[in-house]
């Protein structure tokens, strides 16, 4: 044995005998990190578990409330490319020629009056095209100004509309997808569904009521297969978004601004996609994204990459939040000033 040798032995020697100690920090790091990275290894392996089978949209029947026009159109041709048989449900009668969609059934009826008649009109597609497979309550309508000055039957009827228009035909097609251990159903919420912004007063509480509707339905329905999506689009370029901003308030324009306009195809692509999958949670683009993780709340989740996501940027997107409350705060602030300087302007002249 040379010197050199020798030198180093004693060196490995004299660690193992009298320091190993020290590395003790590093070995416990290092058991720690293998365990994290079993754990995450562990859940990714049992996620086809928690993930459902996609539904096949070749074939199947789809029901969409409000599909004769805006984001429910765009979600009937987005299906009926994807070669689903489509039933339309809206009031007033859908005219083919104008539809340039090749519905296979239209139905006028007001899905938020009379229960009966629902079901009677899903029980008379179901006859025609066969048990339903996925539906879609796009059925609604919004409205937006200030508290005060919202008739107070307005509140009623967005109510009416929204909630109760999902309710009914939900409730009208789920016993025949219990029985057959399949189905998927859609609703279709709002950003506003996942906060509260000026002017929303009456539209606000009606897509939140869609959240409970839906967690609560998920509970139920999930042995039997079925599987729940809410949808939260945000600012959409249609008739009806038309119709809103003829009395949107200045501050709600600013501040729904954040989120922009998006094209209803683009909203369609995205909320059928995560509905034939199965998740729960369906949102659009980056603000959606931020603000489906940060409510996400109770809400079931399902894949272990959208858990983790949540659990991970959680804390970062409620910092990133409060500049955005901040910011609509004095939107709000700096909008009642500027009426109340002019409105003194005004009396002065
Ligand atoms: N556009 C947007 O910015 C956003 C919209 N949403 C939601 O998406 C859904 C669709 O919105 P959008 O496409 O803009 O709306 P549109 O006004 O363009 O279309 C609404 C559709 O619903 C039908 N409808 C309305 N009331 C009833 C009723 N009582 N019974 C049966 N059908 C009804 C209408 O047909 P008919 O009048 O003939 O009954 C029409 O087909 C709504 O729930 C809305 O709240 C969510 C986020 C953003
Ligand atoms: C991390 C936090 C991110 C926060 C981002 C906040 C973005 C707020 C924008 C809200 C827009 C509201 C759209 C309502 C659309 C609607 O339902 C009606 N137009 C229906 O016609």
């Amino acid at each position: 044995m040379s010197y050199e040798e020798g030198l180093s032995s004693t060196i490995t020697d004299w660690l193992f005998f009298n320091s190993w100690w020290l590395l003790l920090p590093f070995i416990m790091l290092l058991v720690v990190a293998a365990f994290i990275v079993a754990f995450v290894l562990l859940l990714y392996m049992i996620s086809p578990l928690i993930s459902p089978k996609p539904l096949k949209l070749n074939g199947a029947h789809v029901v969409v409330t409000g599909g004769s026009s805006g984001i429910g159109k765009s979600i009937a041709m987005e299906c009926y490319r994807q070669g689903a048989f489509i039933t339309l449900v809206a009031r007033d009668e859908v005219s083919r020629n104008k539809q340039n969609i090749n519905v296979v059934l239209c139905i006028s009826v007001d899905v938020s009056k009379d229960y009966g008649q629902v079901e009677s009109v899903i029980k008379q597609c179901q006859e025609k095209l066969g048990p339903v497979d996925m539906l879609v309550n796009c059925a609604g309508t919004s409205f937006s100004g200030k508290f005060e000055e919202v008739e107070v039957e307005r509140f009623r009827s967005l109510m009416e509309v929204n909630y109760l228009g999902s309710v009914y035909p939900t409730r009208a097609v789920i016993t025949t997808m219990k029985e057959r251990r399949m189905g998927r159903i859609m609703f279709v919420s709002s950003q506003a569904g996942q906060i509260g912004l000026f002017g929303y007063t009456a539209y606000s509480p009606s897509k939140f009521a869609l959240r409970g509707l839906a967690e609560s339905l998920q509970m139920e329905m999930k042995p039997y297969n079925i599987y729940v999506t809410i949808a939260y689009p945000p600012d959409t370029d249609t008739p009806g978004l038309a119709e809103e901003n003829r009395t949107k308030p200045l501050e709600t324009r600013l501040i729904s601004e954040t989120s922009g306009v998006t094209q209803p195809e683009q909203v369609a692509k995205t909320v059928v996609k995560d509905a034939v999958q199965g998740n729960f949670n369906s949102s659009v683009g980056p603000d959606g994204y931020m603000l489906s993780a940060l409510t996400c709340g109770m809400s079931p989740v399902t894949s272990i990459t959208e858990g983790l996501q949540q659990i991970v940027t959680m804390g970062l997107f409620r910092t990133v939040a409060l500049f955005y409350l901040g910011s609509f705060d004095s939107i709000v602030r700096r909008c009642m000033i500027e009426r109340e300087q002019s409105k003194a302007a005004d009396k002065r002249e």
